[in-house]
C-alpha cells in the first residue's frame, strides 16, 4: 500500500514541479504565453486529479484463477520503468470483473477483495470467493462491503460508490452506447450514483466527448452542493455542474411564477411563439422601397423574401444573419437600380448625377475607360455593380431599410414583446385559451421569473445563434423535473445528443410538463434512447418502502415496485393538535439527536413552514428542507412535518410527499395534525 502512495506522491511532486517550471518559463510572444497558460492549466488539472484520488486510493483487488492479481483504484498508476500497472483505474476494461463477476459467472476470478482505507491504513478487508473453492487462512469472508457502505452515517454530502457499484449499475455506467441513455428507478435506487459514475466513465473512455466537456445538470444549488464531492473524489475535476439558470447565464435573482403560469411557460408552444414573433421582425412579406440618394428603388415582395430566405439559410441567429441579409438586400437593390437605370442612362446621361446623387460615371465604368483612352460611355448593362454595391453598403438609405426590415434585437426584448402584449400572445399562442394567455401576461417592469429563464435562453439562441459553449456529453439528474422548454435548452448544448438522463416520474414536481420519457425526449431524439430500470433501493429500508406503497400506487400506478436490500425500524406517526406541531417536531428531533448522536437528521416541511421551524431553533439539530427542494437528498433520520400541508401546498403535492417520505436511510417519523384540533393534552400520542 505504501508503495502505491509513494508513486502517487512522486507523480504529484513531478506535476507540481513541472507546473512551477512552466509558469516560470519566459514567453517571448503572445503565442508562447498562450501555450504556457494551456500547459499550466493542464498540469493544474492533473494535480487536482491526483489529489482527488488520494483518499481511498485503492479499494479493490481481484485474484484470478491463474494466480495473477490486479489492484483496483480511483485512478491508474504505473511504475515509471516498465509501465507495469500498479493500480488499475476502475474504469479500465481490466477492472470489469471486479464489478461483474458472480459465482455463476466468475469471469476467471477466484477472489474479489474490497478494502477500506482510512488515511493510508487499511481498516477493513472483505472477500468474496467466486470459484467455489473453500476459504483459506488468507481469505476474509465477512459482511459485505455494500452493507457496510449502506449503513454508514450520512454526512450531508454524497460519496462515490465506486467500490461497491452493483452489477446492474455498472452495466449502465460502462455502457459503450454513446447516444442517449435513460435511467428510470424509484427513490434511492442509485440513479444519481449511476449518473455521476457515468460522467466519470465518459471522461475516461470517450476522449472526444471528454475533450468537448461533460456537463452535469441538477435541479437546484442545494442538490449540486450535495453531489459536488463525488466527481473530484473520482479524480475528475473537469466537469461543469450547473442548474438551468446558471446555464442560461441569468445572474439576477429570479422570482417564482404561480405554478399554472410556470407550467404554461414550460410548454414548447412558447418556443414556437418566440420564433413566430421573431419572424415578424425579419423582412415581413410585401413590396419595399429603398431610398438611395434621391432615387426610390422599388423591390418586389419576392425579392425581399428571397433575401430573407437566403440570410436565414446562411447562418443561424437573427443578429448574425443581419449582415448576410444586408448583403443580399444590397444585391437586390443594385439589380433593381441597374434595371431602372438602364433606360435612364441612355436618356439623360449628363443629368444623372443630379437625379441620383451618385457618380454614375464611376458606376458605369466610364471614368476608368476614359482614363484608358476609351470612347465615351458604354451601354447601361456595363454598370459597375461592384462599385454600386460598395457604395450601397455605406448608404444611409440602405441602413434605414435594413433597420426597418431586419432590426438588431436583444433577446430579453423579444420575450418581453411576447409576454407584455395581449395581441402578440393571441397571435402567436393560438392554441392557448384566453384565460391561459392572461396567466402569461406580465407588466413591463415585472422581474424575470424561474420559468422565464428557458424563454430567455430560447430567445438568445433565436437572436444570437446557438450557445457558444456546448458539451460532448450531458448528464441530467432529476430529469423528470425538466419542462419542454428546459429540455430544449439542454439539448441545444449537446449537439452530439450524447446524454445520460436519470429520474423518476413518480417524483415529478408541479411544473414538470412531460409524463414519461417518450414525451420528454420524443421532440429531440424520437425513440432513439436506451431505457434502463433500476429496481433495488440502496437508501430506503423495506419498511419505509412498504409504508409508501399505497401512495405510490395512487401517484404512479404503472411504476415498477422497488425492493430494498435493507430493513430497519418501522416508520412512526405522531399526531398533534395544530398549535403543538412545532413543539412536537422539536421534541422528536431532540430525542433522535440524543439517541443517535452524530447522525444526520432532516426535517422536511411545506415551503411556507420553513421560517417558523427555523425561528424555533430546529435548524440547530437538523437540516430544515422545504419539500420543493428535497429531491435527491438523503438523511439518516427524517421527520416529515404535516403531510396534509405538503400535499396541499402545490399541485401534485402527493408526489412532493412521496419524495419527502423516501429520504431516510434509517428512521422515518411523520408528524400529523389532528383534524379537527382536539382540545385537551398537547403531548403527542404515539
Ligand atoms: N452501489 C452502491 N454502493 C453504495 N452505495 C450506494 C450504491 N448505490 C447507491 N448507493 C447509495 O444509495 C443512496 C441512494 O442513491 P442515489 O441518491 O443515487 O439514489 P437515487 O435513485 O438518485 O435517489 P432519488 O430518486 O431519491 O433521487 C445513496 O446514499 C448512495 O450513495
Amino acid at each position: 500500500m505504501s508503495s502505491l502512495y509513494e508513486v502517487l506522491a512522486e507523480r504529484l511532486s513531478e506535476a507540481r514541479e513541472n507546473r512551477a517550471r512552466v509558469l516560470k518559463a519566459p514567453a517571448d510572444n503572445a503565442g508562447e504565453a498562450y501555450e504556457r497558460e494551456n500547459a499550466a492549466e493542464r498540469l493544474a488539472k492533473e494535480i487536482g486529479r491526483l489529489e482527488g484520488a488520494e483518499n481511498g486510493l485503492v479499494f479493490g483487488r481481484i485474484d484470478r484463477t491463474d494466480g495473477t492479481t490486479l489492484r483496483i483504484g480511483r485512478i491508474g498508476l504505473h511504475t515509471e520503468e516498465d509501465d507495469l500497472p500498479l493500480l488499475v483505474d476502475w474504469r479500465a476494461h481490466a477492472a470489469r470483473p471486479f464489478y461483474e463477476a458472480t459465482p455463476v459467472h466468475p469471469m476467471a476470478l477466484r477472489r474479489r477483495r474490497h478494502l477500506r482505507l482510512e488515511e493510508r491504513t487499511v481498516v477493513s478487508v472483505s472477500d468474496e470467493l467466486l470459484d467455489g473453492t473453500a476459504p483459506t487462512g488468507e481469505d476474509v469472508v465477512g459482511d459485505g462491503p455494500l452493507t457496510e457502505a449502506l449503513s454508514a452515517r450520512r454526512t450531508g454530502r454524497m460519496h462515490a460508490a465506486v467500490a461497491t457499484l452493483q452489477a446492474e449499475q455498472d452495466e449502465i455506467v460502462r455502457s459503450a452506447h454513446r447516444g442517449v441513455t435513460v435511467v428510470q428507478g424509484g427513490p434511492g435506487t442509485g440513479k444519481t450514483v449511476v449518473a455521476l459514475h457515468r460522467a466519470a466513465y465518459v471522461l475516461y473512455a470517450f476522449p472526444r466527448a471528454a475533450e468537448e466537456g461533460v456537463l452535469v445538470v441538477g435541479p437546484n444549488s442545494r442538490f449540486l452542493d450535495y453531489i459536488s464531492q463525488v466527481l473530484p473524489s473520482l479524480g475528475e475535476n473537469d466537469v461543469v455542474l450547473a442548474t438551468c439558470r446558471e446555464l442560461a447565464g441569468v445572474a439576477a435573482d429570479t422570482a417564482a411564477d404561480p405554478f399554472e403560469t410556470a407550467r404554461l411557460k414550460g410548454g414548447s408552444d412558447l418556443a414556437d411563439a418566440l420564433a413566430g414573433l421573431l419572424r415578424a421582425h425579419q423582412a415581413p412579406a410585401g413590396d419595399f422601397s429603398v431610398r438611395v440618394g434621391r432615387q426610390l428603388v422599388h423591390l418586389s415582395g419576392e425579392e425581399v423574401a428571397a433575401a430573407r430566405d437566403a440570410a436565414l439559410a446562411a447562418v443561424p441567429g437573427h443578429n448574425p444573419a443581419r449582415q448576410v441579409f444586408t448583403e443580399f438586400l444590397v444585391d437586390a437593390v443594385a439589380d433593381a437600380m441597374r434595371r431602372d437605370m438602364g433606360d435612364l442612362l441612355e436618356q439623360i446621361d449628363a443629368d444623372s448625377a443630379l437625379m441620383t446623387g451618385m457618380d454614375l460615371d464611376r458606376f458605369t465604368g466610364a471614368d476608368r475607360r476614359r482614363a484608358e483612352g476609351a470612347a465615351e460611355p458604354g451601354p447601361a448593362h456595363e454598370l459597375d455593380l461592384d462599385a454600386v454595391r460598395a457604395d450601397l453598403l455605406d448608404d444611409a438609405g440602405v441602413d434605414r431599410a435594413v433597420e426597418a426590415l431586419w432590426p438588431r434585437l436583444v433577446p430579453g426584448d423579444l420575450v418581453q414583446a411576447l409576454l407584455t402584449d395581449p395581441d402578440a400572445l393571441a397571435e402567436h399562442l393560438p392554441r392557448l385559451t384566453a384565460h391561459e394567455r392572461s396567466l402569461l401576461l406580465r407588466g413591463p417592469a415585472a422581474p424575470w421569473t424561474d420559468a422565464d429563464v428557458p424563454l430567455l435562453d430560447e430567445a438568445a439562441s433565436l437572436v444570437d445563434g446557438p450557445p457558444e459553449r456546448t458539451y460532448g456529453h450531458v448528464v441530467v439528474d432529476e430529469a423528470q423535473e425538466l419542462t419542454a422548454m428546459q429540455w430544449r435548452m439542454i439539448v441545444r448544448r449537446c449537439p452530439a445528443r450524447a446524454m445520460t438522463l436519470v429520474g423518476d416520474f413518480a417524483q415529478a414536481g408541479p411544473v414538470a410538463t412531460a409524463r414519461d420519457w417518450k414525451e420528454a425526449l420524443g421532440p429531440h431524439v424520437g425513440p432513439r434512447f436506451r431505457l434502463h430500470h433500476l429496481t433495488v433501493s440502496y437508501r430506503t429500508t423495506q419498511e419505509i418502502l412498504e409504508s409508501v406503497r399505497d401512495l405510490l400506487t395512487r401517484i404512479a400506478p404503472d411504476q415498477r415496485h422497488t425492493r430494498s436490500l435493507r430493513s430497519g425500524e418501522s416508520p412512526r406517526t405522531l399526531a398533534t393538535p395544530s398549535d403543538g406541531l412545532v413543539t412536537t417536531v422539536l421534541q422528536e428531533i431532540r430525542t433522535q439527536s440524543t439517541a443517535h448522536p452524530g447522525e444526520l437528521l432532516g426535517v422536511v416541511c411545506a415551503d411556507t413552514r420553513v421560517g417558523e421551524l427555523t425561528a424555533r431553533g430546529i435548524g440547530d439539530h437538523a437540516r430544515i428542507v422545504p419539500a420543493s427542494e428535497a429531491r435527491g437528498l438523503e438523511f439518516d433520520g427524517v421527520v416529515v412535518v404535516h403531510p396534509e400541508e405538503i400535499t396541499a401546498a402545490r399541485p401534485g403535492g402527493e408526489r412532493d410527499l412521496y419524495v419527502a417520505l423516501t429520504r431516510a436511510t434509517k428512521r422515518l417519523c411523520t408528524v400529523t395534525v389532528q383534524q379537527p384540533a382536539a382540545p385537551g393534552p398537547t403531548a403527542p400520542t404515539r
